[in-house]
């Protein structure tokens, strides 16, 4: 049983662009932020990257034993740097999400790392919400709203994560609580890193365009990106949300284009993405806070700066740390899910009602 008030939390997160995994600590009640603790990470190696790349797509839990365990002993070994831990929240890896259709699927087992932690460990958060119809992503909004209050903001702000694929939180910050009809609007805006990464990878052997020094130097294919935002999940209302590789046909069409070129209009893509993100949102925010890796892509961060009618920042402008983020949300969205209290909400994925979300492994084996 956790205690009552504030509790230290550690959050973990293993992302689309499947580069590693963080983990970063919070202190908190469930509602507000009181404050933020260390953080680390470790990333995969590039034969842990390869097996984690081949099970994308994977439905079942006995198929991925392999990817599962790259995942759960990756995060304990991670997890194990920090002391004082009250609860914990484990995201899991990502392997295939279809929420119309097949669900959800994040590998790696909860019970395991409780067991080997000694702590209760959250995990399973999208399922719940996918199963009462919502599109259980993202899930991030519900602490990018408290991240508003703990800034301050007195205006309506953004925030726009550039992992491997994008997401946008809108906020209002004159609400008191998230799950409030017009507190925020959240969806996933597009693909951002991930078919950056794909093409580097593929055709360089690195991990990412560093700094986007090479796109800075290519031409967008402006045939391709009208092809691009023709895609009916622009038009789409939110919220919404998508699959890591749901814009194959995107990676196709830059195939013959140069290096440069192709990585060029693929950031033209992530930025025409966005703009239509800002134009889905009930107003246009006064300030978009950039967080995720896409932050440190110059070329991206011009591209967006140029198009968008808002001022644009990486969420460091505002003291936040852009590579933590996401895992204090998951150490967040721990407490509140130990707490009993919504994870997600109409705004956020669809879902008919806020609704609670997550299961709490205990550190103890149960006697059965
Ligand atoms: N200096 C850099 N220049 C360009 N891109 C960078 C740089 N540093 C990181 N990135 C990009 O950011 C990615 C990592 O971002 P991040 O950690 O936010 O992804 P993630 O955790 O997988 O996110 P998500 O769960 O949101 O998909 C890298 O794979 C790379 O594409
Ligand atoms: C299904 C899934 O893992 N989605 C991720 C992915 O990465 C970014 C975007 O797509 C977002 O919807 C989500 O992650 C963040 C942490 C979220 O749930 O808010």
């Amino acid at each position: 049983m956790l205690q009552a008030g504030v509790v230290r939390a550690l959050g973990t997160m293993s992302g689309t662009s499947l580069d590693g995994v963080d983990a970063a600590v919070l202190d908190t009640d469930g509602q507000q932020i009181f404050g933020f603790g260390p953080s680390d990470y470790r990333a995969y190696t590039a034969q842990e990257q390869a097996v984690l790349k081949a099970h994308l797509g994977c439905w079942q839990t006995d198929d991925c034993v392999q990817a599962s365990k790259i995942v759960e002993e990756t995060h304990i070994a991670v997890m194990q740097l920090f002391d004082v831990v009250d609860i914990a929240g484990f995201h899991g890896q990502t392997l295939a999400h279809d929420p119309g259709g097949r669900g959800t699927h994040q590998c790696g087992d909860g019970t395991r790392l409780a067991q080997t932690l000694g702590y209760p460990v959250v995990w399973n958060f999208r399922t719940a919400d996918v199963a009462a119809g919502g599109q259980g992503a993202p899930l991030a909004p519900f602490y990018h709203f408290a991240l508003a209050k703990w800034i301050k903001a007195d205006a309506a702000v953004a925030f726009l994560n550039l992992g491997g694929v994008g997401n946008i939180t809108w906020i209002d910050p004159a609400c008191d609580d998230p799950t409030d009809p017009g507190a925020l609007l959240a969806f996933d805006t597009g693909p951002a890193n991930a078919p950056m990464n794909d093409l580097m990878r593929n055709r360089l052997g690195k991990d990412y365009d560093a700094d986007g020094a090479i796109a800075a130097q290519g031409r967008c294919d402006d045939a391709i990106i009208a092809a691009f935002m023709a895609h009916p999940y622009f038009s789409m209302p939110a919220p919404k949300s998508l699959d890591r590789d749901a814009f194959k046909t995107l990676t196709q069409a830059v195939s013959a284009l140069s290096d440069a070129d192709a990585l060029a209009t693929l950031v033209q893509a992530v930025v025409r993405s966005v703009m239509a993100a800002c134009a889905q949102c009930p107003r246009l925010p006064q300030k978009l806070f950039v967080t995720g890796g896409g932050r440190r892509n110059k070329t991206l961060m011009s591209g967006l700066a140029d198009a968008l009618p808002c001022d644009v920042a990486a969420v460091e402008a505002v003291g936040l740390d852009g590579d933590m983020i996401e895992a204090q949300a998951f150490a967040y969205l721990a407490v509140r899910t130990a707490r009993g209290l919504p994870i997600s909400s109409p705004q956020t994925t669809g879902v008919a009602h806020p609704m609670t979300g997550g299961r709490i492994a205990s550190a103890f084996k149960s006697a059965d």
